[in-house]
């Protein structure tokens, strides 16, 4: 879309007053733009990103608001672009603005928290490996007032240092930004750390040059160090029970002792004559990957019905809350007839679980279809706790799961593959199963006492580069209480 209205920049600017103005406008845009229509992976890259959206929010609306100027006659292609603007507002029913900017800054940073990427290579426009848009300081300095905004200090500080280290070999000129602009904000962080020594010594450099602001600042810093608390460094920003499941997403973490232990296998299953290929990715407790259990066709079908109903979830941002999904967009599909009732049965089939719906008695619960965006995750947690929260799960509030109980097992369809990113995480017993199209993850979530099996804590980690896919099924436990035998091998 973005294409079209640069490609008709010589005929609109024929017919609006402020040409110069606009085609100055449009010529900046071109070429980020035409990178963008040639590559369709573009805005999957958590940069890229960045960049689209703040192209939709700071420059498209100037060049509508001086195509749209009431002294223009407007040519054809002027008219042309203003029906192509409508259309597109009414389909993405909200033009992107501030909050969706500040969203992607946010991603972007979570990202960085998460799997360390270089900032230096992400400013310079690398992000594991790929290439992308290099960000202009301004865009460097939107990311730290973000940061800020978040409380993220060091963070913020190490884009500020990188943003300093790469600032003389930028391509975008932006005066304002200065390395002095840059030190200001550094000395801010520190005081927001606790530590307004170091304030004074960074900005110390740059008093009595007349500077009248920084001279109070520095001033300020000076009189308010606390002597006896002033703190040594800013601590990073995580805490030790997330940081076992970030480590966890960067890489594998299961010993050499136990992955030699691990094994694939052929299942037999209630389908005549086919056998599952199954691999085991954890023994205690056991945690399979299905391979080829999802067609591609049928995977595009779930993705497709899921966007028409997809209403979009809030995004949060509370690092350390666990059990809260972020950037993620889910819906339920019932059983209907066809092929959603065929993938229900499949997960009966292959397990030996009973996964029937029926007005008297629940045996599973219908698909979960679930889409995480750039930075998409799920914070740690189990399927399975609410038998012990009746207020959750109770059976008044929530008809659909009368006689169900507690979910005993879950079934996982991936629905497309992952560029970088996106692993569901199982912290307690290092496990990491990657998403692969076409595969599920299976594994029980209770003990055969009934009670949760504490080792099946998980999470989905954040999407890097790409989107993800899921497709859930919890399987309920009252029909299944005496099948829970573990290995069938
Ligand atoms: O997306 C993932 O990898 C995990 C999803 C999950 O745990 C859930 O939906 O309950
Ligand atoms: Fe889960």
């Amino acid at each position: 879309m973005e294409f079209t209205f640069i490609i008709m920049r010589e005929d609109i600017a024929d017919d609006i007053l402020y040409k110069h103005f606009f085609l100055r406008l449009l010529n900046d845009l071109e070429p980020t733009v035409t990178h963008s229509s040639q590559d369709p992976g573009y805005a999957e890259n958590p940069i890229n990103a960045f960049h689209l959206i703040g192209r939709f929010v700071y420059k498209w609306p100037v060049v509508f608001a001086n195509i749209l100027c009431e002294d223009c006659t407007l040519n054809e292609a002027a008219l042309h672009l203003n029906t192509t603007y409508q259309t597109v507002n009414r389909n993405i029913q909200h033009w992107p603005d501030e909050y969706d900017v500040h969203a992607s800054a946010q991603a972007l940073l979570r990202l960085r928290t998460f799997y360390f990427f270089d900032i230096e290579g992400a400013i310079d426009g690398f992000l594991f490996g790929e290439h992308c848009q290099p960000l202009s300081p301004s865009q460097a300095l939107k990311l730290i007032r973000v940061a800020i905004d978040n409380n993220m200090l060091h963070e913020a500080r190490l884009w500020c240092e990188a943003l300093l280290a790469r600032l003389p070999f930028t391509s975008f000129q932006d005066e304002s930004i200065n390395k002095m602009a840059i030190f200001r904000i550094l000395a801010t962080i520190y005081d927001k750390a606790g530590m307004r020594r170091r304030s004074t010594e960074i900005l110390s450099d740059f008093t009595q040059l007349g500077h009248n602001e920084i001279d109070k600042e520095y001033e300020f810093y000076k009189n308010n160090i606390n002597e006896t608390d002033e703190k040594l460094d800013i601590p990073l920003y995580t805490n030790e029970y997330d940081d076992h499941y970030k480590q966890l997403c960067r890489n594998n973490r299961k010993p050499l002792s136990e992955i030699s232990r691990l094994y694939c296998f052929l299942k037999p299953t209630s389908i005549p004559y086919y056998k599952a290929k199954v691999e085991i990715v954890n023994l205690k407790p056991e945690i399979y990957i299905f391979h080829d259990v999802i067609s591609k066709t049928e995977a595009a079908y779930f993705r497709n019905e899921a966007k028409k109903r997809f209403v979009r979830s809030s995004v949060e941002f509370n690092e350390g809350d666990v059990g809260f999904n972020i950037d993620k967009s889910d819906v339920i599909l019932q059983d209907e007839p066809g092929i959603v009732k065929r993938a229900t049965h499949r997960v009966g089939l292959l397990t030996g679980l009973a996964t029937k719906w029926s007005p008297v008695m629940l045996n599973a619960e219908p698909f979960q279809i679930v889409n995480y965006g750039i930075g998409g995750m799920y914070h740690p947690h189990y399927d399975s706790n609410e038998k012990r929260v009746p207020d959750v799960f109770n059976e008044t509030k929530y008809p659909e799961l009368r006689g169900a109980g507690d979910r005993i097992a879950t079934w996982l369809y991936y629905l497309n593959d992952v560029k970088i990113g996106g692993a569901t995480v199982f912290p307690e017993v290092n496990t990491r199963v990657p998403v692969i199209q076409g595969a599920a993850a299976f594994w029980y979530n209770l003990l055969p006492t009934g009670e949760t099996d504490k080792r099946t804590l998980h999470a989905g980690c954040p999407v890097v580069i790409g989107s993800k896919w899921n497709k859930k099924k919890n399987i309920a436990t009252k029909p299944d209480q005496y099948l829970h035998v573990g290995a069938w091998h």
